[in-house]
């Protein structure tokens, strides 16, 4: 068994971990990344950024090229076999078998378990599926299912032991609207037992919605990782004004010392004020000036805008 993780203890951090692969890719480029205890943790990047491989340096399914990755306390991927049972994962779309009933798919999944007791299996089975909300269907074929079908029962397959870590590699990707808000509320309903969640994603506003934790990568290089929260906040927001008359707006704006970003037909966008300014006087301002305001504030900067910022360019997730 190993040891228990105190809580202190980061349940993910690698130092300095790179890969590259037989044909020189470096996939991944000195990346130290700590995960806490709890988190639901974003691993944000656009496609070819380096996460899926190193998820896979992380479940020991593939070998660091240089660097160290510990998961649950253990060395990886040398500990592999005492840690994975631990954790549970879903990496690129679950292997169902069509003709096979949901049910009969995790019956057998957990057969191939070593660590698994045949003794309660039926019983963790149906549990899995009732987290995931697949009892009802849990006689279809899988070949039946939808994506968003699919991937939860993925997820269910994760879940039919106690884990202490999830590890999703992109749960939501080709899913409809209605199926990514299912995946995410799972996720959260997950995590809120003090399950960590480690996911990774392209999607900025997913891993806003979901995640408490987040790192983000380009290229294979970490730009950052912290609290969620605290990301966006490191980036300065935008300064909004409402009028029909933006022209006048931005002057105003500019002889107060503001940037402006942008004059459209019925708003002005600008750098925030210096924090000194009082926005009451600002907006007194404007008004004094003739200018006939109908919106006016600083929206709070977006993990986008904190990408925009780190990285100089946009989050393109096409990649
Ligand atoms: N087996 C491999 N051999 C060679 N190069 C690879 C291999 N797997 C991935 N790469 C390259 O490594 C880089 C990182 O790929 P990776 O799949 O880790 O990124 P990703 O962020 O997970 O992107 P995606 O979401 O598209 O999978 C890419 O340039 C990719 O082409």
């Amino acid at each position: 068994m190993a040891t228990p993780v105190s809580g202190t203890q980061p349940v993910i951090e690698t130092h300095e971990l790179s890969k590259r692969y037989r044909g020189g890719q470096l996939a991944v480029d000195g990346l130290s990344l700590t995960v806490p205890e709890g988190a639901v943790f974003g691993f944000l990047g656009p496609n070819g950024s380096g996460k899926t491989t190193t998820i896979r340096m992380l479940m020991g399914l593939i070998e660091p090229t240089s660097g160290a990755a510990h998961v649950l306390g253990r060395p990886m991927p040398k500990a592999t076999r005492t840690v994975l049972p631990q954790v549970g994962a879903l990496i690129e779309g679950p292997a169902l078998y069509g003709f096979l009933s949901g049910r009969d798919n995790l019956l057998r999944y957990d057969a191939a378990d070593p660590t698994a007791d045949p003794r309660t299996r039926r019983a963790r089975v149906g549990a899995a599926l009732d987290r995931v909300g697949l009892a009802a269907a849990a006689g279809k074929k899988a070949k039946a299912y939808s994506l968003g079908m699919k991937q939860r029962l993925g997820l269910a397959a994760a879940l039919l032991q106690p884990r202490r870590l999830l590890v999703l590699d992109e749960p939501t990707n080709g899913l409809d609207p209605q199926g990514m808000r299912e995946i995410r509320t799972l996720v959260r309903e997950l995590a809120s037992d003090g399950t960590t969640v480690f996911l990774s994603s392209h999607l900025l506003d997913e891993i806003e919605q979901v995640c408490t934790h987040a790192a983000v990568m380009t290229r294979g290089r970490l730009i950052t990782q912290g609290p969620v929260a605290e990301l966006a906040a490191g980036a300065r927001g935008t300064l909004r004004v409402t009028t029909p008359d933006p022209a006048d707006a931005a002057r105003v704006l500019k002889e107060h010392g503001i940037t402006v970003l942008e004059s459209a037909e019925d708003r002005v966008t600008a750098d925030p004020p210096p924090p000194e300014t009082d926005l009451a006087d600002l907006n007194a301002a404007l008004v004094a000036a003739g200018v006939r305001v109908r919106g006016f504030g600083v929206e709070r900067a977006s993990l986008e805008d904190a990408f925009v910022a780190l990285t100089g360019e946009g989050f393109d997730v096409a990649g």
